[in-house]
């Protein structure tokens, strides 16, 4: 059994103490490599220039070759006629200039009289129009310095420079071992239980983008011998190894006791979240780390300790990247006893950066693909309000970020449509969307942290679906709503309705398994509202606490066989293949501040939500009434 009991170092206590482990310096191998492919790599010495470029005296332009004395008061009124090969050469751009000629007039500065004679009306001085030897770069000046991360334009001056080789730090070999009984393959015929691999594959591509040469073993059971095997192995061919999975206290958990058996472990558990159970050792003097089996948690530990690592075996100071200021549009609650890691989304919303936290559990891999940047919150802080000026550490272009339609609101699978087809528009704009549900989008608009929140709010009395809402929550603001589709909501059951549910009585009385969305979606509301019509309390219901945050969600989990019923859209069920009981059709809609109408991104929107292709895709998804998608109508808050 490995040692329950972690530690709890800080995360720059611990790379210090890791790190002082090695002598770096003495790790950095060097090779010579072909100039023209070194980019990426880093220069392990100074570069000099081998020649001078130009390396002879050549012709800024296209023109002749002059003597410039020969030219001294030429004017318009007292032109002077020279003639070829005694008083000019002809040359292009480039040529060399010919032996006795010391100046280049253009080839638009002169008049031909006749073959072999010309007149010029303008004198040039010496080296006029000449690029002189050195004139880039002189023989023996420096081109690069030692440790530069040699970039494309470099390529080009050392060439120039008579450089066609170059001494670079040998890329660190990085070997990567995936274990886990569990861990397949990626494959679809999966069987419950096998998680599909896919930490080595990023870890790979992580390794290489930072200059290093990943080597990915095969996935190795959990098994003690197997395991050690397969880390000897690694050793021995490798600068680095990282062993993926097996980091935690689990009664499989052998990577702790195997780097202790062959070498020394020196941390285990460092105080952050995630990646907290990460193992720091050393055998035969190379590093060799356990990285935590949960995708967010293992890319943590690359990013904060492969990274810098990788960069001392290239001789590379440590990057921070990109950190601006945000502001936080919801509290998050953290914990005092590490630093926490919180993926965020950024849009800019009235000149403002804002930050909306992302799902913060280590599994989800989503969370990194949606994140635009990555929020620290300190070990003694016990979290942050909605509001708070933060730092965030940029994943993305700031341009990108600004050309992005931040949107916040309810959740339809129509906004997947069209966050793609805005991307493929000629404008190339990002759409963000956060599932909060159409009361959370309101807030959000009133907030200014959202662009446009989707909305589908029924106001019982008067059946009127949103602008009552609008009317009621954002009163002063001028609010226009972009009309979106009505869609058929209802209730999703498996297929071939096994229970054969008619309406929600049969959900109480059969006592199934019910699957609700969050508090302040409209789905939620009308549930409540069908429930209320029925007379029944939602205590009858089973599974009424039980929320998800999109239809995919609880179609998905229908699907699964996790519930047997749930309220959602038509599209979801279709998509997941289930029945669908039609309960009513409503208006989804997406309410934007009126002013942003003009901004080119969204008038890009209302295009999008107009167009054909966007109506084949309605059709495919199938329960969408778009009669008057895209129009507007102005409502005062
Ligand atoms: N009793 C305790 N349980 C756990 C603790 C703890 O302190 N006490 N720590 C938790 C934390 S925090 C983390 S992080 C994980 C670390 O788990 P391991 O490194 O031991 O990894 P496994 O348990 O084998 O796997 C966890 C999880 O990771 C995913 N996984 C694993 N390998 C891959 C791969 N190659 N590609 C993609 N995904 C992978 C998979 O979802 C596993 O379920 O332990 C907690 N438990
Ligand atoms: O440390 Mo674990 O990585 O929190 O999820």
């Amino acid at each position: 059994m490995s040692n329950i009991y972690l530690s709890n170092y800080e995360l720059n206590d611990a790379l210090n103490i890791y790190f002082s482990n090695f002598d770096f310096k003495e790790k950095l191998e060097r090779e010579e490599i072909l100039t023209c492919e070194s980019c990426g790599r880093v220069t392990s010495k100074a570069v000099y220039a081998k020649i001078s470029y130009p390396f002879y005296n050549s012709s800024a332009m296209d023109g002749i070759a002059v003597k410039s004395e020969k030219t001294i008061g030429a004017t318009e009124k007292n032109m002077i006629e020279l003639y070829e090969n005694e008083d000019y050469i002809v040359v292009d751009t480039g040529d060399p200039i010919p032996k006795g000629f010391d100046s280049v007039i253009m080839v638009e500065d002169i008049i031909k009289v006749k073959e072999g004679c010309v007149k010029i009306y303008k004198s040039v001085l010496p080296y006029e129009n000449i690029r002189p030897i050195g004139e880039d770069i002189v023989q023996n000046t420096l081109i690069l310095p030692s440790n530069h991360k040699i970039r494309a334009v470099d390529i080009g001056a050392l060439l120039c420079g008579g450089v066609n080789s170059i001494k670079v730090y040998k890329k660190p070999k990085v070997g990567i071992i995936p274990t886990g009984t569990e861990i397949v393959e990626p494959a679809l015929d999966l069987k419950v239980g096998d998680i599909i691999e896919s930490n080595s594959r990023v870890f790979s591509a992580l390794i290489n983008e930072w200059g290093g040469e990943a080597l990915r073993y095969d996935i190795v059971k959990d098994d003690y011998e197997k395991i050690k095997a397969a880390i000897i192995k690694a050793v021995d061919e490798n600068d680095i190894v990282l062993i993926n999975a097996g980091s935690s206290a689990g009664r499989e958990d052998f990577t702790y006791s195997i780097i202790n058996e062959l070498g020394k472990v020196f941390i285990h558990g460092i105080a952050i979240k995630p990646g907290k159970p990460v193992i720091l050792g050393k055998i035969k003097d190379k590093p060799v780390i356990g990285i935590p089996g949960y995708p967010v948690s293992a890319y943590i530990i690359m990013e904060n300790i492969v990274k810098p690592l990788l960069e001392k075996y290239q001789g590379l100071l440590h990057d921070e990247g990109d950190i601006k200021e945000a502001v936080l549009s919801r509290r998050i609650v953290s914990s005092l006893k590490h630093l926490e890691f919180v993926r965020v989304k950024l849009g800019f919303v009235a000149d403002k950066l804002i930050a909306t936290p992302l799902n913060r559990g280590a599994g989800a891999t989503m969370s990194l693909v949606n994140a635009d940047g990555i929020l620290k919150i300190p070990q003694n802080c016990e979290g942050l309000e909605a509001g708070s000026k933060v730092k965030v550490n940029l994943l993305k272009k700031t341009n990108e970020i600004k050309n992005t339609i931040v949107v916040i609101g309810s959740h339809d699978p129509i906004v997947d449509v069209v966050s793609d087809l805005l991307k493929k528009s000629d404008g190339g704009y990002s759409l963000s969307s956060s599932h909060v549900g159409s009361m959370g989008g309101i807030l959000s608009l009133k907030k200014q942290e959202c662009h446009i929140a989707p909305i589908h709010l029924l106001d019982m009395e008067s059946g009127e679906y949103n602008i009552p809402y609008i009317n009621k929550y954002l009163k002063g603001m001028d609010i226009a709503l972009i009309k979106g589709v009505k869609r058929i909501q209802g209730f999703m059951v498996k297929k071939g309705n096994p229970y054969n549910i008619k309406d929600l009585r049969d959900v109480a009385e059969l006592k199934l398994r019910y699957i609700n969305r969050q508090k302040g979606s409209g789905t939620r509301l009308l549930l409540d509202y069908n429930l209320k019509k029925l007379g029944i309390d939602f205590s009858m219901i089973s599974g009424y606490e039980r929320e998800e945050f999109t239809h995919l969600g609880v179609a998905a989990s229908i699907k699964e066989d996790d519930a047997d019923c749930g309220m959602g859209v038509y599209s979801a069920a279709k998509l997941m293949d289930l029945d669908f009981i039609p309960v009513c059709s409503e208006e989804y809609d997406f309410a934007v501040p009126e002013s942003y109408l003009e901004m080119p991104m969204i008038k890009k929107f209302i295009e999008v939500i107009k167009s054909e292709e966007f109506f084949k895709e309605l059709d495919r998804l199938g329960g969408y009434d778009y009669l008057e998608c895209g129009k507007i109508v102005k409502v005062r808050g």
